[in-house]
């Protein structure tokens, strides 16, 4: 048996683990079935990104307008430029009973708690600081500068590790995928149960 609402999964940690990769990697799969939720940012889209598909691009007027009018679930500012969750997407499909996935940094991630403690919260851990380091210089997307901020703020992201429900390390990504799927599933399977109790303790009274 189904709990009624999907599930909100949460994947959070510093920029450059790896999170995208994982991500894309995961929504691959073929036994597992996730709904991607699409932020919106005022960052200026790299080469190959697609809007509405990698992010919906905005001003910084119209992500204002955003925030002004309540459209999004969470929203930070991480180096210069806003970045927000569209909250009606992920409301709909959570309705519809199907599962939602957020990638997302800290500040949001913590902001997404409060207003849904039931989600499920996964941190994303790079093996150790230079690897971090020589993967997102690796990417080659983001100027000295913007590393040297984006890894400033790492360190702080990684002392909120404690406050996730999970922490995955992203050694490997087929591996750091399968320890994500195998979280869901337990996640599932466990509200299934507690739904099922609640179920039969309610028609028994
Ligand atoms: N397990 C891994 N081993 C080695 N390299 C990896 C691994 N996972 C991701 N990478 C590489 O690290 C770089 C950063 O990955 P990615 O862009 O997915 O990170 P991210 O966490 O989404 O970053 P951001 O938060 O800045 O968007 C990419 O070049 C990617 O190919
Ligand atoms: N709080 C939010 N953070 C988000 C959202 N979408 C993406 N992000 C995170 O921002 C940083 C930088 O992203 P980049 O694409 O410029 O490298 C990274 O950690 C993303 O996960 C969001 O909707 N809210």
């Amino acid at each position: 048996m189904r709990s009624e609402r999907g599930l909100l999964i949460v994947l959070s940690g510093p920029s450059g683990v790896g999170k995208g990769t994982v991500r894309k990697a995961l929504f691959e799969q073929e036994d597992i079935h996730l709904n991607y939720s699409v932020s919106a940012t005022t960052r200026k889209p790299r080469e190959g990104e697609v809007n509405g598909v990698d992010y919906f691009f905005k001003t910084r007027e119209e992500f204002e307008e955003m925030i002004q009018n309540n459209g999004l679930l969470e929203w930070a500012e991480f180096v210069g430029n806003y970045y927000g969750t569209p909250v009606e997407y992920v409301e709909q499909t959570l309705q519809q009973g199907k599962d939602v996935f957020l990638e997302i940094e800290v500040q949001g991630a913590l902001q997404v708690k409060k207003a849904f403690p039931e989600g499920v919260f996964i941190f994303l851990a790079p093996p150790s600081l230079s690897e971090l380091k020589s993967r997102i210089v690796g990417r080659g997307t983001e100027t000295e500068e913007v590393i040297q901020n984006r890894l400033t703020i790492a360190k702080e992201e990684i002392d909120m590790m404690d406050a996730y429900d999970y922490v995955v390390e992203n050694d490997e990504v087929a591996l750091a995928c399968e320890r994500i799927k195998a979280i869901v599933t337990s996640e599932h399977c466990r509200r299934d149960r507690v739904s099922k109790y609640y179920k039969q303790m309610t028609e028994a009274e």
